[in-house]
């Protein structure tokens, strides 16, 4: 597959601070020349984030089968890589993404206990051998990061979706299993400190950033 533009995702648990953060990484690598998009999973085009409003609805008395969640997420990823994500790679824009096949491995694999080696076949399925060039997995304790998610809410309103009504062990099991993916592929992973004010945070993006950039031919 021709690719010229990168692909830069931002990974981990509910109010670690990915949306936060992908401002600053678009702009940072503005900053740096590249012609930027932002997007984001599941979503990022009209008919994905059709699919996104079936997955975050919670319709308590109509229970979503864990598979049915798994393939939506797939659907939702495949239109995603084909009216946005590939395109822009193709005509060297850089795309940066909340969240993609990751998650799906921590969420739907970790959370659900789907089997890694189900995930993984529908992953080549769907993207053919393409993979982030980078991912910032952003990573803090669930109980702090949850505090955060809770003060979102009681500032901004909103309800709480499908996937933020699950209980502590889901989001633990999550954690988990973003850390062991991290492990796997340090090449591609960088784990940030979550934890830290947004200031340090960011610190260590921009840091993460310049190291890897600066190593791409
Ligand atoms: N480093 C930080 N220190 C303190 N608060 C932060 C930090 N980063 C983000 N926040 C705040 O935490 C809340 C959650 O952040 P944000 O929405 O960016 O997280 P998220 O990972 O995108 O969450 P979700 O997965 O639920 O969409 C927001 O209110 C945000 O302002
Ligand atoms: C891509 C992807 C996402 N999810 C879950 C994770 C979140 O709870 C929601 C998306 O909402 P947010 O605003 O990004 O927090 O969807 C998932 O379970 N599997 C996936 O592949």
């Amino acid at each position: 597959m021709s690719q010229r533009g990168r692909f830069i995702t931002l990974e981990g648990g509910e109010g670690v601070g990915k949306s936060t953060n992908l401002q600053f990484v678009a702009d940072w690598l503005r900053a740096q020349g590249q012609d930027v998009i932002s997007t984001r999973e599941p979503g990022g085009t009209s008919r994905a984030e059709d699919i996104r409003h079936l997955l975050l609805d919670p319709v308590p008395d109509e229970p979503l089968s864990v598979d049915t969640e798994l393939l939506l997420m797939f659907a939702a990823r495949a239109q995603h890589l084909a009216e946005k994500i590939l395109p822009a790679l193709e005509r060297g824009t850089w795309v940066v993404c909340d969240r993609f096949t990751d998650a799906t491995y921590a969420y739907q694999g970790g959370g659900r206990g789907i089997a890694f080696e189900r995930i993984a076949t529908l992953e080549h399925f769907v993207q053919r051998g393409l993979q982030p060039d980078l991912t910032l997995l952003l990573d803090m304790p669930v109980e702090a990061a949850s505090h955060r998610v809770a003060s979102r809410l009681s500032h901004q309103g909103g309800e709480r979706d499908r996937f933020e009504r699950e209980h502590g062990e889901f989001f633990d099991a999550v954690r988990n299993a973003y850390l062991e993916r991290a492990a796997q592929a340090p090449q591609r992973f960088a784990v940030i400190n979550a934890a830290e004010s947004l200031e340090l945070v960011q610190v260590a993006i921009a840091d993460a950033l310049a190291k890897r950039v600066a190593a791409w031919p």
